[in-house]
């Protein structure tokens, strides 16, 4: 196929009674095809092309194959020093010329990561307002109550198979940005195509206005959103009610909406709320933790012991944080036969009031409970690796540096290879650097982040710190939900994805300390997620499409995009 996963609903579907929007279809030439980001390819139009789409003289004489032009943009990106203006080069890109964009991005995924997601992502989303020259995804705000359906059908494509939907009011760790976190769902759904190899038609980000309580934002004037606070309560419910229903409607009951950077007061509601009517996944509780939890079970080789092992000690309890707690106890549940209640004893969680304890459940959040252990009350992380000993510190709070010297080599005094995640996003809320981490360790940790960082030499060794990032999952958790018609998502998809993760690690890669394959074979890696998860949606009885294909990994390849220009006749 080689053109993403097909189309999965008709669009005549409507009854005589409902009210349609006349699409027309035409055929792009001239200067309108030079203007479709879809279609247009510069310079590679060849002379046939030129002759038969009336360019001539629209276009200067000389002809550029796409690894040209790729190279030329690759020259130009690498001049822009200041990180956001390779991100506006490479959205101007992606506005200009599609495919060209998604071969760069594909074929440099090391380097184009950190533009076109984090951390740029989160500066982008800060300046939006600044930076906004064309929507590119649908924003809902209370304006729209009452007349959703209608604004999905004003969005060009009718069959999306992929929504990623924010609402902006937790932003990375970078808090609430209102509808300027549209950047976030644009972003994400490029990562969908380029590492996943969903078709950029079948992709839709959308961004939910209910307001925001960013006060520097209600004061900005080229903010792009409501100028009002934030919705709450049954006005909030109505609308995202109005939009999943809508949802399924107008695309389907098999469409896949992906949850991003929503507030924890809102996330875990939602998932519960919708999980058993629509195809739904939330990527910072269900993404993280399936990444996580790879990465754990990829580093059981070089710190020895099984899972239920070890001790694991988060600061952090909320989405990811809790998210992630809850896939470990599953999956030691699962190996060892012990029931949860027992294995989630072994995890240990620190909000901003302290060690979740006994003494204090009566007052926790619904999500916190379970991880409500008996001990007496400890205030700080540092005191809480001293009491709990863990071999394992994950940072999932939003707030940078709170991995302290003193933490580290807390961490290192109790353990050998003590392992380290600092997964808080972008950069600047990093709970501590890479190379904090291999020197207060003294090269003895094993260590990963959300963001990325540069490799490390320390005592003339050099150290290659993993990217911890749901970005290994989601992409290919979502296309092995496309390609097998699954109507639900299972938490088996979850454990089945990070194993299929971590089955990627190969000796090379631990050689260098590294817990997660590089970033460069991903769309290779994504193929044998979407394998895994497809294969348990068939397992569980979830898959629609039938019959099963044999060779999953195989047919998880044929259905990936590819960005190679097309010939036109
Ligand atoms: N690497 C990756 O793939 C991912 C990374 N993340 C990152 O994780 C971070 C958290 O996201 P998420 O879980 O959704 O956020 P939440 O808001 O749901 O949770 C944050 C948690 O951190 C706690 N916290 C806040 N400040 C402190 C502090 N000073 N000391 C101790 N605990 C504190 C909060 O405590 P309290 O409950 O008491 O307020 C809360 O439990 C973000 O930076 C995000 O970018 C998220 C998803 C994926
Ligand atoms: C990576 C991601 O999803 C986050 O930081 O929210
Ligand atoms: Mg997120």
């Amino acid at each position: 196929m080689m053109n993403g996963v097909e189309k999965t609903n008709g669009e005549d579907v409507a009854t005589e009674e409902q009210l349609i929007t006349p699409w027309t279809v035409s055929v792009a030439s001239g200067y309108t095809l030079l203007r479709d980001p879809r279609h247009n390819k510069g310079l590679a139009f060849t002379e046939n092309e030129r002759d038969a789409h009336y360019l001539r003289g629209l276009l200067p004489p000389a002809l550029m194959t796409q690894e040209l032009q790729e190279k030329k943009l690759m020259h130009n990106l690498r001049q822009y020093e200041v990180p956001l203006q390779r991100y506006m080069a490479m959205m101007d890109l992606q506005e200009r010329n599609e495919r060209l964009f998604y071969k760069l991005l594909i074929d440099n995924v090391e380097e184009l990561l950190p533009v076109v997601y984090t951390p740029t992502v989160g500066e982008a989303c800060q300046k939006y307002g600044s930076i906004f020259r064309r929507p590119q995804g649908l924003y809902i705000s209370l304006k729209e109550k009452g007349k959703i359906l209608e604004v999905l059908k004003n969005w060009p494509e009718s069959n999306i198979q992929v929504i990623v939907v924010t609402d902006g009011e937790r932003i990375l760790g970078l808090g609430d940005l209102g509808c300027q976190g549209m950047g976030i769902p644009v972003g994400k759904l490029s990562l969908y195509t380029a590492l996943g190899g969903l078709r950029p038609s079948a992709c839709l980000p959308v961004t939910i206005d209910v307001g925001t309580n960013n006060e520097k934002l209600l004061n900005d004037e080229f903010y792009i959103g409501l100028r009002q606070r934030r919705a709450t309560g049954q006005e909030y419910a109505e609308l995202l009610e109005e939009f999943m229903t809508a949802v399924k409607k107008n695309y389907g009951e098999k469409v896949l909406v992906q949850f991003e950077d929503f507030a924890n007061h809102n996330a875990f509601e939602l998932l519960e709320k919708y999980s058993p009517t629509h195809l739904v996944f939330n990527d910072d509780i269900q993404g993280t933790a399936s990444v996580v939890l790879a990465g754990l079970l990829a580093a059981l080789k070089l710190v020895g012991g099984a899972l239920a092992d070890h001790r694991f000690l988060f600061l952090g309890a909320g989405e990811a944080g809790t998210g992630i707690a809850e896939l470990i106890a599953l999956e030691i549940s699962k190996q060892t036969k012990a029931p949860l209640e027992e294995t989630r004893k072994k995890i240990w969680l620190v909000d901003s009031k302290g060690l979740i304890v006994s003494s204090r459940k009566e007052s926790l959040q619904h999500f916190k409970k379970p991880w409500a252990h008996d001990h007496e009350p400890v205030k700080g992380l540092l005191d809480a690796v001293k009491a709990i000993k863990p071999t394992v510190l994950i940072g999932s709070s939003g707030v940078g540096k709170t991995f302290t010297k003193e933490v580290v080599e807390a961490m290192a005094s109790i353990n050998e290879k003590p392992l380290i995640l600092a997964l808080s996003n972008p950069t600047s809320q990093s709970e501590c650097t890479a190379e904090e981490a291999y020197t207060w360790s003294k090269g003895r940790v094993i260590f990963a982040s959300g963001s990325p960082f540069d490799p490390v030499e320390y005592n003339r060794k050099v150290f290659v710190p993993g990217q911890a990032n749901n970005a290994y999952i989601f992409p290919g958790f979502g296309l092995g939900l496309i390609m097998s018609g699954a109507i639900r998502v299972h938490d088996d998809m979850l454990l089945a994805a990070s194993e299929a993760l971590a089955a990627q690690v190969k000796q090379e890669h631990f050689d260098k300390g590294l817990i997660y394959p590089p970033f460069s074979n991903i769309r290779n890696i994504s193929a044998n997620i979407a394998a895994k998860v497809a294969a348990k949606a068939y397992e569980l009885g979830l898959a629609s499409r039938l019959p099963r294909p044999k060779d999953l990994v195989k047919y998880a390849e044929s259905c990936m995009y590819s960005p190679v220009y097309r010939s036109y006749r």
